[in-house]
């Protein structure tokens, strides 16, 4: 018997019904052209797009359902995929893969200059990264070398954001790279930042940026933003604790970090979704007391992880 579309528009409601309370709070999206006429793709396609989910995401989202529906021989519209066979995951499996960093990166600080990076190394704080915005070569290259000699003798994981040439000029422990930032590089370059040995941080913002960050095989992926934050313009709506649960459940052999308008009061439920850090900017940076607020965060962090 053939499935018709009031059978499809049926699956999609089912779909939507069963999560539109762990997805609120997002606007119903254009669902996207379907590239098949499979009955759960396209069911999916549609329920994921009323989710609000954009459409690159919802079509890694409609593909992994029907994957499983394959893999499975049923369908089920109440549970989520988050089996990463069905959005075809390497997971870190294969010989191309990043040089690897503990599951639990604790409190990670992104900071502006190494002079914040030191103040918070000898604070304690487990990870930091120096996000220096400079275009000028030469202030790049000594602020990646400051920082890295910041660090010294402390404990702290040291990541780079953007200047990854500087950063193995440097030694430091890693480098953290956007999606803008993996656009702007050539797969020779890829290839000398892996054999480097240096750990690659790559950050995600929905399922199509998650797909494009396992195929790289990176040492952590960062998923943001959590909460709306007001440090830069976001391509991309907060996420939200729910889709957090979602990705962190999918992606659960990885080191996660959380970022995006996590203060002190958002650390517990972010934990709880399963990532095993946090990085924030103006939780720090903005505080009165900055090495209290670090120990603040580091216990609340400890206490969640516990
Ligand atoms: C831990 C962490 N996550 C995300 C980012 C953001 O990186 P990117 O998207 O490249 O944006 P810029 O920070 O370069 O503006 C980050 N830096 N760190
Ligand atoms: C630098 C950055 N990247 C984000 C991402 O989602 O990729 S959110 C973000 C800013 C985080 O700052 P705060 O903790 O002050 O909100
Ligand atoms: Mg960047």
């Amino acid at each position: 018997m053939s499935t018709t579309p009031d059978d499809i528009d049926r699956m999609a409601q089912d779909i939507v019904r069963h999560h539109a309370t762990t997805f609120a709070g997002f606007a119903p999206q254009p669902t996207p052209a379907s590239d098949t006429q499979e009955p759960v793709y396209q069911a999916a396609l549609q329920a994921c797009s009323t989710l609000g989910f954009i459409a690159a995401d919802a079509l890694c989202l409609a593909r992994a359902w029907q994957a499983r529906t394959q893999r499975t021989g049923q369908f089920s519209a109440a549970d989520w995929p988050d089996d990463p066979r069905d959005f075809g995951l390497r997971l870190r499996n294969g010989p191309h893969v990043f040089a690897a960093c503990p599951m639990q990166l604790g409190l990670y600080a992104v900071l502006p200059d190494a002079t914040w990076v030191q103040r918070m190394a000898h604070a304690g704080v487990p990870t930091v990264q120096l996000r220096f915005k400079s275009s000028d070569p030469a202030a790049i290259a000594r602020e990646v070398a400051a920082a890295v000699q910041a660090v010294r003798g402390t404990p702290a994981r040291l990541f780079i954001n953007d200047h990854w040439r500087a950063a193995i000029e440097a030694g430091a422990y890693g480098v953290h790279l956007g999606q803008e930032d993996l656009d702007a590089l050539q797969l020779e370059d890829l290839q000398t930042l892996r054999a480097s040995g240096m750990r690659l941080g790559v950050s995600t913002h929905g399922y199509a940026e998650m797909l494009r960050a396992d195929a790289l095989g990176p040492s952590y992926i960062a998923l943001g933003a959590v909460f709306p934050t007001t440090l830069k313009a976001m391509a991309t709506a907060p996420q939200g604790l729910g889709r957090l649960a979602a990705y962190a459940r999918l992606l659960k052999s990885y080191p996660l970090v959380a970022i995006g308008g996590i203060g002190a009061e958002q650390f517990a439920p972010v934990l709880a979704t399963g990532v095993g850090a946090i990085a924030v900017v103006r939780a720090l940076l903005n505080a009165a007391d900055l090495d209290a607020e670090a120990q603040k965060l580091m216990e609340l962090m400890a206490a969640a992880l516990r």
